[in-house]
């Protein structure tokens, strides 16, 4: 990509930390994070339960606030974080009353696109997630595996700069789970978006560029050289 400008920055994190609640009962979430994620890098970030993925993941998605340290999004311009971040879930969240392309085209409309682009663009993302020929089912008419595909098409529809999927193919078989991971990757190539995936499923690790550890609250290590995490 050669040489990185500011605007390839998505996330930056320096000394960042979140402490729930005070006193004899805080619990530290996350120690001083120092990590970055850059335009175009897919990032997975593994570690046992409880080891504070999930609250990394909000810091850096602006869902949470650091409670010390720093979490700028210096590369993220032109638009709300909200606009230009894209978040996934782990669990069920299509809303059940709409077709899948009617999920999808929702929040398209939401930020303002007109009717007919919305639609458009919502079937365009269902294909590119493989969903071609399910868009006017509803969600109790899709495989788990289909509806968050169907949540990851919705996300990307807003053509983000930078996913950030939590434990999403966590409820998903493994052979389901690989799939979802593939059509991911290969939808936010096409959006050129960073991505960060938390996930307890090694095998689905592997299939990210690079691994960050986390271990009581802390990074512990990435295994690629020269990388974000430190
Ligand atoms: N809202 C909260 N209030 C208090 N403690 C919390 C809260 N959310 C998380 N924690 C604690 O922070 C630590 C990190 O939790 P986190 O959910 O980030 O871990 P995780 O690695 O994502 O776990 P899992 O793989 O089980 O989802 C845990 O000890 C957890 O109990």
């Amino acid at each position: 990509m050669g040489v990185m400008s500011a605007s390839d920055l998505l996330v930056s994190c320096e000394d960042a930390a979140r402490t729930y609640g005070r006193g004899s009962g805080a619990v530290v979430a996350v120690h001083g994070a120092n990590c970055a994620v850059k335009r175009g890098d897919r990032i997975a970030v593994v570690g046992p339960s409880g080891s504070g993925k999930s609250t990394l993941l909000h810091l850096m998605a602006g869902l949470d606030r650091p409670t010390a340290g720093r979490v700028s999004h210096p590369g993220l311009t032109g638009g709300t974080l909200s606009q230009l971040i894209g978040i996934v879930f782990q669990g069920p969240s299509l809303l059940p009353p709409l077709t899948a392309a009617e999920n999808v085209a929702l929040p398209l409309r939401i930020d303002g696109v007109p009717e007919e682009e919305a639609a458009a663009r919502a079937l365009a993302a269902l294909d590119s997630l493989a969903l071609h020929g399910l868009a006017d089912r509803l969600p109790d008419e899709l495989s788990a595996g289909q509806a968050q595909r169907v949540a990851v098409a919705r996300v990307l529809a807003r053509r983000p700069r930078l996913v950030l999927a939590d434990e999403p193919t966590g409820q998903l078989d493994s052979e389901t789970g690989r799939q979802v991971m593939t059509v991911l990757l290969a939808a936010a190539d096409e959006v050129g978006a960073g991505v960060v995936v938390t996930t307890h499923d090694l095998q689905i690790a592997q299939e990210l560029d690079t691994r960050w550890h986390m271990a009581d609250g802390r990074l512990v290590s990435s295994d690629v050289e020269g990388d974000g995490a430190q």
